[in-house]
């Protein structure tokens, strides 16, 4: 049985202030029921987080990291730099580093072999844009990227996968729940291709774009949907732990 997992993603949002809200979800969740709790901060709050979370259920973890264990390259951060403050996971493939920064299937790929042979769970996200779902394309455009960004001998230990239409982040916009299913499905679907059907069940399958405490229950009642990657409702405890909740008791 795969656990659970509610992940939120701060993105470029948060400064010492908001730490106050990891307390408060702690204290709200002390012992989540089949449910993991993730915070990825921005990096410059990592350490704090983890400092302010340990022993308690909220893990943290990174929005990205580096390929390489260490070098020259200004501004970025390693997967062992992310251990070593704190982290347990990191968030790789965001539509918003692929877009940005022009991350390709192949980085997040050796990100995602950098992250796991660090020790951190890889969250690796995918999804389409509206284009693509409109010209019919949304299995096959997902089917590329989890093809190209997941690597061989990935597990539910050290891998999950997060499904993101393009669309549907931080647009309030949401796709329907057979949307939702049919991509899940497919991409469970995939996995057991790839991995066959052990390793494909114990891989937990998120879904984000616009998950709010209104619509998650629903979210969460579809087929193959293991929980959520949060971005704008988990940037306070008052949104985010009702999102947690509807995940407990899904
Ligand atoms: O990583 C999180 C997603 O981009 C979702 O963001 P959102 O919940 O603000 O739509």
């Amino acid at each position: 049985m795969r656990r659970k997992l509610a992940a939120g993603n701060w993105k470029m949002n948060g400064t010492g202030a908001e730490l106050a809200e990891l307390a408060a979800l702690a204290q709200s969740h002390p012992a989540p029921e089949g449910t993991d709790i993730l915070i990825c901060p921005p990096a410059t709050l990592l350490s704090r987080a983890a400092d302010t979370t340990r022993g308690g259920p909220v893990q943290v973890g990174g929005q990205d990291c580096h390929a390489a264990a260490s070098g020259a390259h200004t501004g970025d951060l390693s997967a062992a730099m992310l251990l070593d403050a704190g982290a347990s996971a990191v968030i790789l493939g965001h539509s918003e580093r692929r877009a940005d920064h022009g991350e390709t299937d192949a980085i997040v790929l050796a990100k995602a072999e950098a992250a796991i042979a660090a020790g951190l769970l890889a969250v690796v996200c995918l999804g389409e844009t509206l284009e693509e779902r409109e010209a019919g394309k949304t299995l096959s455009v997902v089917g590329t990227q989890l093809a190209g960004s997941v690597p061989e001998g990935a597990s539910g230990a050290t891998l999950v996968v997060a499904y993101e239409p393009v669309w549907a982040i931080g647009t309030g916009k949401v796709p329907t729940l057979e949307q939702i299913g049919e991509v899940h499905d497919f991409l469970r679907a995939e996995l057991t291709n790839r991995f066959g059907a052990e390793t494909a069940e114990g891989i937990r399958l998120l879904y984000g774009g616009s998950v709010k405490p209104g619509n998650a229950a629903e979210i969460f009642a579809v087929s193959n949907v293991d929980g959520a990657l949060v971005g704008g409702a988990s940037l306070t405890a008052a949104d985010f732990s009702p999102i947690i909740s509807a995940l407990e008791n899904a």
